[in-house]
């Protein structure tokens, strides 16, 4: 695997899961978890994101930072298996900067 240098950055992670996502499953988990079809992957996603809740719950700063790799990492998993690019994300997110959270809620109970 190419080195990385320099900060990491989630579009390098979406890039190397693009990448090992073509490997043999027998030497890639990225692969085998594609490969085991949608539900395996969003499956290991609510996982990984209860055990970092329950981390964050235990006030556990060490598991929660390895817990929170943990969830990232399977989402861009599943995003790839829904063939969704983290940029689309990243637009959606940039989209909801011009609100607040409080207004948008506001906004859907009227
Ligand atoms: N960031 C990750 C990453 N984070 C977590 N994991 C794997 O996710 C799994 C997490 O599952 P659990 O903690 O529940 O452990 P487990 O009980 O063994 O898992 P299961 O048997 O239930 O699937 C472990 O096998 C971890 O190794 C990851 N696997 C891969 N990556 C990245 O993807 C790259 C490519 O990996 P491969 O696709 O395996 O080549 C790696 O170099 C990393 O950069």
């Amino acid at each position: 695997m190419a080195e990385l240098t320099g900060k990491f950055t989630l579009e390098d992670l979406e890039a190397i899961v693009a990448a090992r996502a073509a490997a043999s499953p027998d030497t890639s988990y990225t692969a085998k978890l594609l490969a085991d079809g949608p539900m395996k992957a969003a499956k290991k996603l609510g996982e990984e994101g209860v055990e970092a809740a329950l981390a964050a719950v235990a006030r556990d700063r060490e598991n929660l930072t390895g817990e929170a790799a943990d969830v990232l990492y399977h989402l861009l998993v599943v995003l790839r298996g829904a063939d969704i690019p983290l940029s689309a994300v990243m637009e959606e997110l940039q989209r909801r900067t011009g609100q607040s959270g409080l207004q948008e809620k506001a906004s859907r109970q009227t």
